[in-house]
């Protein structure tokens, strides 16, 4: 998977794709409201897992009842690069099954 950065307008434009997410300076982030504590918990689960498949890692924030992402590509100095937005398109395919809004 290529790690150049990606234009503005490439991220932008992939963010319409991607409703709920947004760019917060140099990464891409999203937050996710789960139906109590122990269902955000098992996301963050299924997070890492889809993360450890995909060799790239987003800052996980486990709260009451959220799951914040935070992500960009370290390889690429924190640079925001696609493989950013394949971790998120991941993450919104799984989010639904743990009642994530
Ligand atoms: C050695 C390992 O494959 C690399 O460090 C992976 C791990 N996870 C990663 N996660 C993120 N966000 N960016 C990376 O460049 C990255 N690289």
């Amino acid at each position: 998977m290529p790690t150049e950065p990606l234009s503005q307008k490439e991220i932008e434009d992939r963010l319409r794709e991607l409703p709920g997410w947004s760019q917060e300076g140099d990464r891409i982030a999203r937050t996710y409201r789960l139906p109590g504590h122990v269902a955000a918990a098992a996301l963050v689960v299924h997070v890492a897992a889809i993360q450890q498949e995909l060799d790239h890692h987003s800052e996980l924030t486990l709260g009451y009842d959220t799951v914040g992402l935070t992500v960009n590509t370290h390889d690429a100095g924190g640079a925001i690069t696609a493989r950013d937005f394949d971790l998120a398109a991941r993450v919104e395919a799984a989010a639904p099954a743990h009642g994530a809004g």
